[in-house]
């Protein structure tokens, strides 16, 4: 099985965790786009879409799928999105497609978090893939002096503004232990606005897609 199958045969498994009259928070990146597609193909009776991003807003458009603002709903029973990295605890990294902070916003709104990845994403320690950080322009500079203070080494992400207009530092060499802290560490800094861990607000369920077909997990405690 190549990567896309792998990604496709996860985005598919997740479809089992759409229930008519929900309303179902959907992610960002390549491994949605094939969730995306398996949504459009099922056509469950779902109240509506809510997108993490202004890309998976016009997929789910292009596709008839009806979009809702997150302004206009409660909490939103489901959430499914992929990952750079996740670990045994479903702690990940996120954001290589610079939706972090929307992502994290509708993940944290929803009740269930259903991560969806190729077995590659799987990893026994956070931290080789770059931390994406989100950062207001105004403050790159100063941001990216206090995250090689955090023993970080950042790279501006060349040609992204983020769908909130901001820029991403990409950061490679932090001290991944204790991921919880470093995630609330990051986002004191002033002009961060969020930052890729999602150690708060974990996944609940995760779907690995590899050579054996698609995995369950549930986290380790
Ligand atoms: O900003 C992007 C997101 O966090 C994606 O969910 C993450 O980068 C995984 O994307 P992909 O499914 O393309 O590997």
């Amino acid at each position: 099985m190549d990567i896309n199958q792998k990604k496709k045969a996860a985005a598919e498994a997740a479809l089992a965790y759409v229930k008519p009259g929900m309303i179902v928070g959907v992610g960002t990146g390549s491994t949605v786009n094939f969730f995306i597609e398996a949504l459009a193909a099922a056509r469950v009776q779902v109240d509506g879409y809510v997108a993490s991003s202004i890309a998976t807003e016009q997929r789910l458009r292009s596709q008839g799928l009806n979009v809702l603002d997150l302004n206009q709903t409660g909490d939103i029973p489901i959430y499914v999105d992929g990952a750079d990295e996740i670990d045994i605890y479903f702690r990940m990294i996120k954001g290589g497609g610079a939706a972090l902070t929307r992502e994290k916003i509708v993940a944290s709104a929803a009740r269930q978090f259903v991560c969806i990845v190729d077995d590659s994403k799987e990893v026994n320690m956070l931290g080789k893939f770059p931390l994406p950080v989100e950062v207001l322009p105004f403050a790159r500079s100063f941001v990216a002096r206090q995250l090689v203070k955090l023993g970080g080494n950042p790279t501006l992400r060349q040609g992204v503004s983020t769908d909130n207009g901001n820029v991403i530092l990409d950061v490679v060499g932090l001290d991944f232990t204790n991921p919880v802290e470093l995630e609330r560490e990051i986002n004191n800094i002033p002009g961060v606005l969020d930052n890729g861990v999602f150690a708060k607000r974990r996944a609940d369920v995760l779907l690995v897609g590899g050579n054996d077909g698609v995995q369950t997990h549930k986290p380790q405690q």
